[in-house]
């Protein structure tokens, strides 16, 4: 039996992924450590209560005590680490716990598994692992930096990430790399778009929107609105994710994108018009520091090395996110009035604070 640990199972893109993997395959046995910050939330997995082969830890990755306890009672096969802070807004304005848990906590986890995984870890040379085990780092698009209005990211570029956000990720992604080189760890990292879909916190542009539309408040768009983003439906990156757990070669990255370019106006936009609302709740405020203009994925490779494809288009996956998320207005208002509350009425509660924030 495979025991997969999955780091941040309860925030948005690790809850999807821990209930795919539940379903997907009933042999597995999850156990799910989660810090439970403001954007985590157990109600994300409230479907699987119950279940046996699940086992949800609340830790943070950075406890390295507690995490080699984890690794010390279970046979861990895998990590899939999502655990991370990851809003580029919040980053701007308090970098720090982007660098300790993006970057230490990753480091407590490669740590540990190195010293469990070993076939011999008294050898301090030994590169030799168990059979089968594998370290993936959830990783994004945002360390390649910005591009123009042509190309696409491949997983050869150079990083050049600009906000603190991407450089924390960007150093987890070296420090992974580092282990695969040095100590001979097995690993892939993969490099998302920007996700949407159900259980996703209400800071980032698609439920931020949809929330503030439903509630007639303003819509901030920051500076033309003109920047792009290859959006790819959470479920897409979820299957990409176990894609890669199961056939990724040892020491690869693979992007994973949307094939959905679209500029952040038109997606408003079309919030908008599928709410029925007025687009005069629009208001152009001023640009994010730094805001890299366009991020899109070529796919190409774990597409022809992986058999991967996102199912999702475009159309169909942002219909069913503002369903949900009018099927679900309770979870929102469970989730923006947790310790994060402050935090959030300040950052968006009023346009003009919005702005001041920018400043
Ligand atoms: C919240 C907000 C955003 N925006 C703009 C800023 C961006 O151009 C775009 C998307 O912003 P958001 O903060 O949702 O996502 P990104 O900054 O692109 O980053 C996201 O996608 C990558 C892959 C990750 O890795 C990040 O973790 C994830 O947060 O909308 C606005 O114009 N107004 C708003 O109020």
């Amino acid at each position: 039996m495979k025991t997969i640990l999955v780091t941040g199972g309860a925030g948005f893109i690790g809850s999807n992924f821990v209930n795919l993997m539940l379903n997907k395959h009933p042999d597995y046995k999850i156990i799910n450590i989660d810090a439970l910050t403001y954007a985590g939330n157990l109600e994300n997995l409230k479907d699987i209560d119950g279940n046996a082969n699940y086992e949800f830890i609340k830790v943070d990755i950075r406890d390295r005590e507690k995490i080699d306890e984890i690794f010390k009672n279970n046979e861990i096969t895998s990590v899939v680490n999502f655990a991370a802070e990851s809003h580029v807004d919040r980053s701007i304005e308090e970098p720090e716990i982007f660098l300790t848990t993006n970057i230490i906590g990753t480091q407590v986890l490669l740590d540990t598994a190195k010293k469990y995984w070993k076939v011999n870890p008294n050898d301090k040379y030994c590169k030799e692992y168990k059979p089968g085990v594998k370290f993936l780092q959830v990783s994004t698009d945002e360390v390649y930096g910005a591009l123009g209005e042509t190309g696409l990211f491949v997983e050869t570029m150079p990083l050049l990430p600009n906000s603190p956000y991407s450089a924390s990720k960007a150093s987890a992604d070296l420090i992974v790399r580092s282990y695969n080189e040095t100590f001979g760890l097995p690993m892939n990292i993969t490099r998302c778009s920007n996700n949407y879909g159900p259980y996703q916190f209400p800071e980032k542009l698609i439920p931020l929107m949809i929330n503030n539309c439903l509630k007639e408040k303003e819509l901030p768009i920051y500076g033309d609105g003109m920047q792009i983003r290859d959006w790819l439906h959470v479920s897409d990156h979820c299957t990409a994710i176990d894609t890669v757990l199961h056939k990724g070669k040892d020491g690869e990255v693979y992007n994973i994108g949307g094939n959905n370019e679209k500029a952040n106006t038109e997606i408003v936009k079309l919030i908008i018009n599928t709410l029925g609302k007025s687009e005069n709740l629009i208001k152009y405020v001023k640009d994010r520091p730094g805001h890299d203009r366009r991020y899109a994925i070529d796919n190409t490779k774990i597409t022809t090395e992986l058999g991967w494809e996102p199912a999702y288009t475009f159309e169909q996956g942002i219909k069913e996110t503002i369903e949900w998320y009018l099927d679900n207005t309770q979870w929102i208002e469970n989730i923006i009035s947790g310790d994060y509350a402050n935090y959030y009425d300040k950052m968006y509660s009023g346009i003009d604070e919005v702005a001041a924030i920018k400043e």
